[in-house]
């Protein structure tokens, strides 16, 4: 349902820092897209959501379509409205009102009462937690339950695919896994995802396929149990040799010499 062609970003008149990237979102399941810190991951997701923009960024070639129709250089409130729904990384959440609150700007767009009604007794359902809160300021609840709100609130627009940049940032491993748990459940329950990550192991877990970034190009695709598998992601990103037990990368940026080594 979401093509990617050729995609080229930059920001301002500098070297594009997406160079040529071709990505497939399929209508069902969820799609990840790994990589290591600076890979381009999140100005893929920028160009996407209409929102590069407003971080100086452009695309400078390729095209972006969602269900058929080009939305390359669309804005972000024409995207959303087509039903591709982003959480950005970082949780933003509406510090200063109730969770309750939030819920009602995320289902802003939808029309019918009962719809929103019925989007919030599913949200609910998949984020008991938050029902035990709704009362709460967003900005007092825990790291993790700002995340889950987060993704909660982007539900509440009863998107057709949904767009995570990074939800497992910063949170303990074990919310790590409920975050992940969470991805599959939404997926299982028809929304597909397009799960961007870092944390290859929590990604490959859920993820149908997956597509590996390094410094702005794809040099790894396939099935996500294939990927998982393989000697380059296991080395690199599970925990064995340069990556680090809960599956993230070692160092700040990506080093030219493994860059050779994935595309030799
Ligand atoms: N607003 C900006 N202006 C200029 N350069 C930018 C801007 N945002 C990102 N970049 C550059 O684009 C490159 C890709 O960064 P991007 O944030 O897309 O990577 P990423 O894979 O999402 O990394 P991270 O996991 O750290 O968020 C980096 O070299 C970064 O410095």
């Amino acid at each position: 349902m979401l093509n990617i062609e050729e995609l080229v970003v930059r920001y301002g008149a500098r070297n594009p820092v997406v160079h040529g990237v071709s990505i497939d979102v399929a209508e069902a399941g969820v799609v990840a897209l790994l990589g290591a810190n600076g890979a381009g991951k999140t100005s893929l997701m920028r160009a996407v959501s209409g929102t590069l923009p407003l971080h100086g960024g452009s695309v400078a070639a390729g095209t972006i379509k969602f269900l058929d129709r080009e939305i390359t250089r669309a804005n972000p409130a024409a995207v959303m409205a087509s039903g591709l729904v982003q959480v950005p990384e970082g949780r933003h959440v509406f510090g200063a009102l109730t969770v309750d609150e939030n819920l009602d700007a995320g289902a802003i767009t939808v029309r019918s009462r009962e719809a929103r009604a019925r989007a919030r007794r599913q949200v609910f359902e998949m984020f008991p937690r938050l029902a035990e809160r709704r009362r709460q300021r967003a900005g007092t609840l825990s790291g993790g339950e700002q995340q889950m709100l987060a993704i909660a609130r982007a539900l509440m627009s009863r998107p057709k695919l949904l767009l995570l940049d990074e939800p497992s940032l910063g949170l303990a491993p074990m919310l790590v896994k409920q975050i992940g748990e969470t991805v599959g459940e939404i997926a299982r329950d028809g929304v597909p995802v397009l799960l961007v990550e870092q944390n290859a192991a929590m990604a490959l877990s859920v993820a149908d396929r997956a597509y590996v970034l390094e410094l702005g190009r794809v040099v790894l695709s396939g099935p996500a149990d294939e990927l998982s598998r393989s000697d380059e992601v296991g080395r690199l990103y599970l925990g064995d040799a340069d990556g680090d037990a809960d599956g993230h990368l070692r160092g700040e940026s990506p080093a030219v010499p493994r860059l050779a080594r994935w595309t030799a």
